[in-house]
């Protein structure tokens, strides 16, 4: 009988502002793979993905096993234009279809990282919620606060995540690295006690977002903005383009009726719960 497996991972936004490479939050969208042993390799999607052995899902299955007898079947709600960890969820996939049809007990987290280049958008497409990736590959996961939702506005123009890093400086002023220390700590005891003030206190970046808005120039204005629209705050989601406003669900109609107004022309104007459950794996007969 043909082994069958079916993945869904969550997509992801990190940073979360100050935490750069090491706060995300899984949101409730989608990839979904179907691995299947068909008995010969092929990639079946819509999705403008490599249909080959560079596509990210195989590669990724490929560190665990070889895929020649397997077809990849991916379906996938993340936009691609970056910013929402398509390429952690791809990855994060691959290993875990993989793992569980060898039986593996691989460390998915681990070769998930070495795949993505750092950890945070892996740690929450692999275990949901909001995630602190702490030294040694140490990861600390927390629900986010009830009442707690985003407002995701994704923009047509593509930005490469690995343009978005040659982007940023090798050495930071001290004033500035402080700065993100204080406001990652506010931010953290803030959705920790879902306490709205804390949140919106802590959302603030000096390490990445000023050095790459000339990526995203409309993006880093938006981000500036937010507050003005009556949102908690926003946040460049990763590597950018995409923007994720913070919002309290009392809010959310009305700051996203004002951001459509604001952002008519752009890609999509996505209302997106925080997502508590990561990767999921299910064995079909
Ligand atoms: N389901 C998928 N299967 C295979 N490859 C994918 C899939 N989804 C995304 N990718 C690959 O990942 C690339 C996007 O990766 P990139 O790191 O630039 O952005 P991102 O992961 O969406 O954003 P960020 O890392 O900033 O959150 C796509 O161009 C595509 O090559
Ligand atoms: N922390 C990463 C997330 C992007 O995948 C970055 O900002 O480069």
């Amino acid at each position: 009988m043909e082994r069958r497996r079916i993945v869904r991972v969550p997509a992801s936004s990190a940073n979360l502002g100050p935490g750069f490479d090491v706060l995300a939050a899984a949101l409730a969208l989608h990839v979904e793979v179907e691995v299947v042993e068909t008995g010969r390799f092929a990639v079946e999607t819509d999705l403008d993905i490599a249909r080959d052995r560079r596509n990210l899902c195989v590669r990724a299955f490929e560190r665990l096993h070889p895929s020649d007898r397997f077809t990849f079947r991916i379906r996938s709600q993340i936009p691609l234009s970056g910013g929402l960890g398509s390429s952690a969820a791809a990855i994060v996939a691959g290993l875990v279809a993989a793992d569980h049809l060898f039986e593996l007990d691989a460390d998915v987290f681990g070769l998930a990282c070495e795949v993505e280049g750092h950890p945070d958008n892996v740690a929450a497409a692999l275990y949901g919620g909001v995630v602190v990736c702490g030294a040694g590959g140490a990861v600390a996961r927390v629900d986010p606060p009830t009442g707690l939702e985003g407002l995701l506005v994704v923009p047509h123009t593509a930005v490469r995540t690995a343009q978005a890093r040659a982007a940023l400086p090798a050495e930071v002023p001290l004033a500035d690295a402080v700065h993100n220390v204080a406001c990652t700590a506010l931010l953290t005891l803030g959705l920790a006690r879902g306490d709205w003030d804390l949140v919106g206190r802590g959302l603030d970046d000096r390490l990445h977002e000023p050095y790459r808005a000339h990526l995203y120039p409309r993006s880093a204005e938006l981000v500036r903005d937010a507050r003005s629209l009556g949102a908690l705050g926003a946040t460049i989601s990763g590597a950018g383009p995409t923007v994720l406003v913070w919002t309290h669900y009392e809010q959310t109609a009305a700051v996203a009726e004002r951001l459509r107004e604001r952002t008519a022309g752009w890609a999509q104007l996505l209302r997106v719960p925080f997502e508590t459950q990561g990767a999921d794996v299910r064995a079909l007969v």
